[in-house]
């Protein structure tokens, strides 16, 4: 990041001349005739170096873009000073400088490569280890509830990055999962969410996990006294909330106010991210669904991607490639979305985690140097697995007026080979048939053709596909906990490039708090009319309007 607009950068300029100049002629059609080599020139093979067996690969091949696209985007790169600094990001430089705070998730999946000075990083490994033992202990069933019971039911209790990594990761690693241990996840301060778990839950072998970085998050307080209060109604002595209640956060006075005891407290530090949590003690649900040993293969797969993105050259890194063709869309063809398209049932939130995971990363108008950007920044992430997308929204994206990058994210083999793999076969035909259909539509002529000469031109015409429609396809043989690891930390680091372009902190989180200070002055003047001030008119009449509903 050097300090200046991404726009002033020279790149950015050629970037523009070469959009304007040659947008008409990036034609995927034509660019594919051309070049026979296309294919094996815009793909890479990820291999894990400490783990050969996880592996990536991304198919870029089908983008709007020629070697002179890719290389001046490099050049981007270069000028951004993004590898200085990726370095200061794993040197433990305070790089998230609105809140004076290192940016270590790096450091939570380390296992030692790398030297990490921060205060806090050499605890890492004590606390994996108590989330071992205590994992180890709960899925073995030596750890009792107040009756004696096993635990057979654990309810996360967490929002945001305390939520969103857990339920994506124990849902994408489903086939690895202890099936006798339920997990639920509680996040919406509605009532209705955690009243509708409580009724599934028995309070003699649930386990709650309070999963907050702050311990002050209204959702997950206000969720985790209501379980507690539950849970009394059964138990009684407050003593029983040792076997019941456990905390992930980095606030020990507030967790032990809370009446939990920190022996049943794992920690973790101010240095990490709320949405880059997952592979802190914010995993800790993880550990106990699919076992402490699953958990730390998703760990070290993530590291594999770390020293990839570390040590490869820019122009076979898959992160930087990712992130600049992103930018290419975002910046310069005007692209608003970007759609994460999983064809694997197991992933069905991936696109939620990362619609986090981005948006709150990089949805922001000033730079690190209080500047306004004069470009986009941050796209919308949305998506669904496939290919249940097929059926609703990919009207839009074939015909619509948008154009939509798009990830195309499947595992080659299933762990669900039923009827002989044939569901799998015909998912992935549609995995390989959407992009082709998207970057090589069908003519005009090719629907005349088929529908015969009878056939009216507003038929012919609704018919047509303009093709040139970009897209990413990223496969790997199996969606282990390693590779999922690994795609994880692909797409974590693609967020970081991005926001070092764009020159922004895509560490902080300001932009949410607003929001959350009105809701508390509301919150003070809910129960009479003459207590409501300081609105604009249709605040003050929309709570008028539930005061006249006001129950108790
Ligand atoms: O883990 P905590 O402190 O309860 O925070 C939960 C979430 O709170 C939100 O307000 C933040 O925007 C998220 O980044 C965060 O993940």
């Amino acid at each position: 990041m050097s300090g200046r607009l991404a726009s002033e950068y020279s790149s950015w300029k050629k970037l523009q001349g070469i959009y304007d100049s040659q947008k008409s002629t990036l034609v995927l059609k034509d660019l594919f005739t051309q070049d026979p080599e296309r294919f094996a020139k815009f793909s890479k093979d990820y291999i894990s170096k400490d783990d050969p067996s996880t592996t990536l690969f991304l198919d870029y091949s089908k983008n709007l873009i020629t070697q002179e696209v890719i290389d001046t985007l490099l050049g981007l790169v270069r000028e951004a000073e993004v590898e200085s600094y990726r370095d200061k990001m794993f040197a433990g430089e305070h790089i998230n400088t609105s809140e004076d705070r290192a940016v270590l998730h790096v450091a939570l999946r380390n296992f030692n490569d790398f030297s990490i000075q921060e205060a806090g990083a050499d605890e890492v490994a004590g606390v994996l280890e108590h989330m071992k033992q205590f994992s180890n202990a709960v899925r073995s069933g030596e750890w009792k509830g107040y009756t004696g019971k096993n635990i057979t039911t654990i309810v996360n209790i967490g929002i945001g990055g305390s939520d969103l990594g857990p339920v994506m990761v124990t849902e994408a690693l489903k086939p690895y999962s202890k099936r006798d241990l339920t997990a639920h996840f509680v996040s919406n301060i509605d009532g209705t969410h955690i009243a509708e778990i409580l009724r599934l839950c028995d309070p003699e072998r649930t386990l709650f996990i309070i999963a907050s970085k702050t311990f002050t998050t209204q959702e997950t307080i206000t969720n985790a006294e209501s379980a507690r209060e539950w849970f009394l109604s059964s138990a009684g002595d407050k003593a029983h909330v040792a076997k019941h209640f456990v905390a992930l956060s980095t606030n020990t006075k507030a967790v032990t106010a809370f009446g939990i005891s920190s022996d049943n407290m794992f920690q973790f530090w101010d240095w990490v991210g709320g949405r880059y949590s997952l592979w802190s003690a914010i995993g800790l649900s993880i550990a106990l669904v699919i076992g402490y040993d699953n958990f730390e293969q998703l760990l070290k797969g993530a590291h594999g991607m770390d020293k990839h993105f570390k040590e490869t050259p820019l122009e076979n890194n898959l992160p930087v490639l990712l992130a600049i063709i992103g930018i290419w869309y975002n910046d310069f063809y005007g692209s608003q979305t970007h759609a994460l398209l999983p064809y694997d049932q197991y992933l069905h939130k991936f696109a939620d985690y990362f619609q986090q995971g981005d948006m709150e990363s990089n949805g922001k108008f000033i730079t690190k140097n209080g500047h306004r950007v004069n470009y986009e920044t941050g796209p919308i992430i949305w998506g669904a697995s496939g290919t249940n997308g097929q059926h609703s929204f990919y009207q839009l994206v074939h015909q619509g007026t948008k154009l939509i990058p798009a990830d195309f994210i499947a595992p080659a083999t299933t762990h669900n080979p039923i009827a002989h793999s044939k569901h799998h076969r015909i998912l992935l035909s549609n995995f390989f048939a959407q992009p082709e259909a998207l970057a090589f539509g069908k003519t005009e002529e090719e629907v005349r053709k088929e529908l015969g000469p009878n056939a009216s031109d507003t038929l012919v015409k609704s018919k047509v596909f303009e093709g040139n429609r970009p897209s990413n396809s990223i496969m790997f043989p199996l969606l282990t906990p390693s590779t999922l690891g690994a795609l994880i930390a692909l797409y974590e680091h693609k967020i970081f490039v991005q926001g070092v372009i764009w020159g922004i902190n895509s560490f902080d989180q300001m932009g949410v708090e607003l929001g959350k200070v009105l809701a508390k002055n509301i919150l003070a003047q809910l129960e009479k009319p003459e207590d409501v001030k300081g609105h604009d008119s249709s605040t003050t009449g929309l709570i008028h309007y539930y005061q006249k509903f006001r129950k108790e």
